[in-house]
């Protein structure tokens, strides 16, 4: 049996990741909660005819503690998007605070769930969560996750322009690093198959991955971010960690996850310089079971976007860290 539920579900990316996971055959029971509109997209996908049974709440009457009990996976989308001309780092005033409550919410009602975080600054919302359920006496690094997803997703769908490969999740491209600009390293060089990328036409393609989420946030102009590609990444995300969850063997997928609580992640930590990062996890029952480190396989242009990436990513991690220990007052 498995429940998942979604945070933030009346949203942008909220409402077609509850469809996804509606009509997902690994789900029993989908449990949806936000601050406004949930018991409608419940009532909707309600009708569709699928395993899954499922229940939405608001806040009141408990609706949280509702909605968590007995949770397995819970995907966190809540939060404000980007308007162009803000960087992800603007919404952190905003969303830490949400992000901080709701998995406030999951230490007291479902500690042992699986957190995947999706709401923005991920490089700062991760920490966010990690440190409240260290205060809380329930934290668990393996069962903790920042959806970079989007970023591999768009790497593989960017290359197929170059390659002209018909299906372009057949491209495996690692992406590590963090969920902002710079922070986000994809590794052309690690793609399987191998891919041959003109000399001209590899930077503006990096740039492309790093800064996709501008592209949408500027096409939709001031009515928000990607959200419907990010819900088919979430989603797919969601999705293997439920096949891993229920013992599939071999599911291997870049996450931003606290590194010195997975086993092998104590070298990247240190190699790095940082606690927080995303690299390809070997995904199993218990969660992030091993981060493999591919660093050492970087050509010399990923080493150089390599330490852009952890500069940037330092001050992100202890913004989401510190906040949980100094609120700023209210
Ligand atoms: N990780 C990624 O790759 C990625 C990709 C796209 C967007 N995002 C982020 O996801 C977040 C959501 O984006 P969106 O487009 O769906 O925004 P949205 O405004 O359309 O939806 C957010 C939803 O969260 C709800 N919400 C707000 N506070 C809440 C709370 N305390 N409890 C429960 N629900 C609450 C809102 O009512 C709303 O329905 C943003 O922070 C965005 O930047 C991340
Ligand atoms: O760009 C954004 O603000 C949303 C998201 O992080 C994305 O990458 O599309």
């Amino acid at each position: 049996m498995v429940k998942a539920v979604v945070l933030g579900a009346a949203g942008g990316i909220g409402q077609p990741l509850s469809l996804l996971l509606k009509a997902c055959p690994l789900v029993d029971e989908l449990s949806l909660f936000d601050v406004v509109n949930t018991p409608g997209v419940t009532a909707d996908l309600s009708h569709i005819s699928s395993i899954a049974k499922i229940t939405g709440y608001l806040p009141a009457d408990d609706g949280m503690k509702k909605t968590l009990t007995g949770a397995d996976v819970v995907v966190i989308p809540a939060g404000i998007p980007r308007k162009p001309g803000m960087t992800r780092d603007d919404l952190f005033k905003i969303n830490a605070g949400i992000v901080r409550d709701l998995v406030q919410g999951i230490a007291e009602n479902c500690p042992k769930a699986f957190i995947l975080v999706i709401s923005n600054p991920v490089n700062s919302t991760v920490p966010i969560a990690a440190e409240v359920m260290k205060k809380a006496g329930k934290f668990d690094p393996k069962r903790l996750f920042g959806v970079t997803t989007l970023d591999v997703v768009r790497a593989e769908t960017f290359v197929q322009d170059i390659t002209g490969e018909k299906d372009p999740s057949k491209t495996v491209i690692p992406v590590i690093g963090g969920h902002s600009g710079e922070t986000i390293v994809p590794l052309f060089s690690l793609a399987k198959p191998k891919v041959n990328i003109p000399a001209d036409k590899l930077a503006p393609l990096i740039k492309r991955v790093q800064f996709g989420g501008d592209e949408v946030v500027e096409a939709k102009g001031g009515a928000g971010s990607a959200t419907l590609s990010m819900a088919y990444a979430g989603f797919r995300f969601a999705e293997k960690i439920m096949k891993a969850m229920k013992g599939e063997k071999g599911i291997v997928e870049p996450t931003y996850v606290y590194l010195p609580g997975v086993t092998g992640g104590d070298a990247i930590a240190k190699e790095t310089g940082v606690d927080y990062f995303s690299v390809p996890v070997e995904l199993g029952p218990s969660g992030a079971e091993k981060a493999n480190n591919i660093l050492s396989e970087l050509d010399d242009n990923e080493k150089k976007l390599l330490e852009a990436c952890t500069k940037g990513l330092k001050d992100n991690i202890e913004k989401g860290v510190d906040f949980v220990h100094n609120p700023p007052p209210k």
